[in-house]
């Protein structure tokens, strides 16, 4: 008998449900786009309803496709969930119902917030405890806005009915049933992106939750429980998969490290998605980063937690579906890719995608999208090409981070996610980096990640040793084409744009 894994991958702009056998192929799968919502300049929300009823689609869709395949759904033991990190839902512990729209990661509505957290007493020992510099990115400032702007919230709070969760907490506690079953969990590498839990002991911690003012008898938090356990996440109670167990859990950035199977201290995988995500394995101790990166929580399988160094980007794919969406300058990425492909260079172009401010390695808020070096010479393709690039040098100045913070240079990038779809994008990347670029062929590594948590909760595998040969043949390496010269001068260009582009806001 083939045993089978499903994994929800719950992504910013898309949802998906893909099926993998014992070889970590996929055998099914189905993916749906859901609504981003913008009220204002630099507001992103999502529907929280929606996000469930997306995942629900996925899975039936999934489970259509995988019977048409002749499988047997029979065949899937459990369920793992990789999703969105940081997003925040509220919801009524009574009724189960969310009392807002979820707040998503990139929105930097509480910049002005911020920046007076960042003057009250404590401050200083913040990232220390929790690994993440204080930003408009965690969840924390996110909670602190709806509490202070959403009545219904307050109220909530103040008569001790208000639960918190990112993503993956609310897609447990609505897949189990809502308040009659009340699952609310999180793991550690979800929870870690809150800024309430204390990084080593994977717990909440009284010193980060005073800072923020928050009122543990008042506030329903996840319990954190291990990434990958077979008896802490429920069990899906409706639809064609009703009763299987939910037992593995990962932030999709770590799904992707695991299912990249960055195993070992040293290995780090980047993820081109909707933003781009660097995680290497530092091992069983967090290094706080003193170069602009976060420490987080790689995966708690078992034994001691493992930890990461991770370079956030904000925006990656995100800026081609901007110039596909706002400005139709392409019908598609595929578009964008032929026109950045049909110009030599960026012919002088840089575009500063700074649409949530920057994120590592940089951390400056006062910057907004920027296009430098624009002339009656400039062609679509150069501004497509310049999209593409934008990541690529964000990751060069991570990495250049990374070495600082672990004294080691890393000697080749892993990758995947829909934008490294891009093979412009990787070959710049490869260019910009000075070292080999891997992208595996099959590219849905996030869920794998979640399907490898759950399958090794309930023994599909024993212990990660009987990983070792999926997904290793029919990748593509991507090795370094200009000089280290070259593209020096084309990086120092870019930090030159960075600090021009700064201080706008
Ligand atoms: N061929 C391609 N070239 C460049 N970017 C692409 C390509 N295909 C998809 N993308 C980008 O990948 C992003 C989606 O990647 P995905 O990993 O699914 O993201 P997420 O999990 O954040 O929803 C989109 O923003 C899209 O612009
Ligand atoms: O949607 P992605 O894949 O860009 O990932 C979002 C991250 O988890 C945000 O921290």
């Amino acid at each position: 008998m083939t045993e089978l894994i499903g994994a929800i991958d719950q992504g910013t702009t898309s949802s998906r449900f893909l099926i993998f056998n014992r070889q970590g192929e996929p055998v099914a799968e189905h993916q749906t786009e859901f609504k981003q919502i913008y009220p204002n300049s630099g507001w992103h929300e999502h529907d929280p309803l929606e996000l469930v009823s997306s995942v629900e689609g996925c899975i039936a869709g999934a489970v259509k496709d995988l019977e048409q395949k002749g499988g047997d759904l029979r065949n899937i033991k459990a369920v793992g969930i990789t999703n969105q990190r940081e997003t925040t839902v509220v919801w009524d512990t009574r009724t189960g119902e969310p009392l807002h729209n979820a707040i998503v990661w990139t929105d930097t509505r509480t910049s002005a917030l911020v920046r007076e957290l960042k003057t009250r007493p404590g401050f200083d020992a913040l990232q220390e405890i929790c690994g993440l510099p204080l930003s408009t990115y965690p969840s924390c400032s996110k909670l602190l806005w709806l509490l202070e702007h959403i009545p219904k919230v307050k109220a909530a709070y103040n008569e001790g009915r208000l639960a918190f969760g990112t993503v993956d907490s609310w897609l447990v506690y609505k897949l189990n049933g809502g308040p009659q079953a009340n699952v609310h969990v999180s793991d550690p590498t979800n929870a870690s992106r809150s800024m309430f839990m204390n990084l080593k002991t994977c717990d909440y911690d009284n010193q980060l939750l005073d800072f923020f003012k928050l009122d543990r008898n008042k506030l329903h938090l996840p319990k954190i429980v291990r990434s990958s356990c077979p008896d802490s996440y429920g069990k899906l109670v409706g639809g064609t998969l009703a009763g299987i167990p939910i037992t593995g859990c990962l932030g999709d950035q770590s799904a992707a490290l695991v299912g990249q199977k960055g195993f070992e201290p040293g290995r780090a995988k980047n993820t081109y998605g909707t933003g781009c995500f660097l995680l290497y394995n530092v091992g069983e101790a967090p290094v706080i980063s003193k170069h602009g990166l976060l420490a987080t929580v790689a995966y708690y399988f078992d034994g001691k937690p493992v930890y990461a160094l991770e370079g956030s980007i904000a925006v990656a794919g995100s800026a081609l579906k901007f110039l596909i969406n706002n400005l139709s300058l392409a019908k598609d990425s595929r578009e964008i890719n032929e026109l950045a492909a049909g110009v030599e260079d960026n012919g002088g172009v840089v575009f500063v995608t700074a649409f949530s401010g920057l994120f590592a390695p940089y951390w400056i808020d006062d910057v907004k999208g920027t296009l430098l070096g624009i002339t009656q010479f400039t062609q679509k393709g150069h501004i497509a090409r310049a999209a593409l690039e934008a990541v690529c040098f964000q990751t060069k100045a991570i990495l250049d981070a990374m070495e600082k913070d672990s004294g080691h240079p890393l000697q080749r990038l892993a990758v995947d996610g829909g934008m490294s779809n891009s093979e412009l994008c990787m070959q710049t990347q490869a260019d910009l980096i000075s070292i080999p670029v891997d992208r595996p062929k099959m590219r849905e590594t996030t869920a794998l990640g979640a399907a490898i948590a759950a399958g090794l909760a309930v023994k599909v595998w024993n212990n990660i040793d009987e990983l070792k040969d999926i997904n290793t043949i029919g990748g593509t390496i991507y090795e370094p084409k200009i000089t280290k010269e070259d593209s020096s001068k084309m990086f120092t260009r870019w930090e030159k744009a960075v600090y021009t582009s700064s201080g706008f806001v």
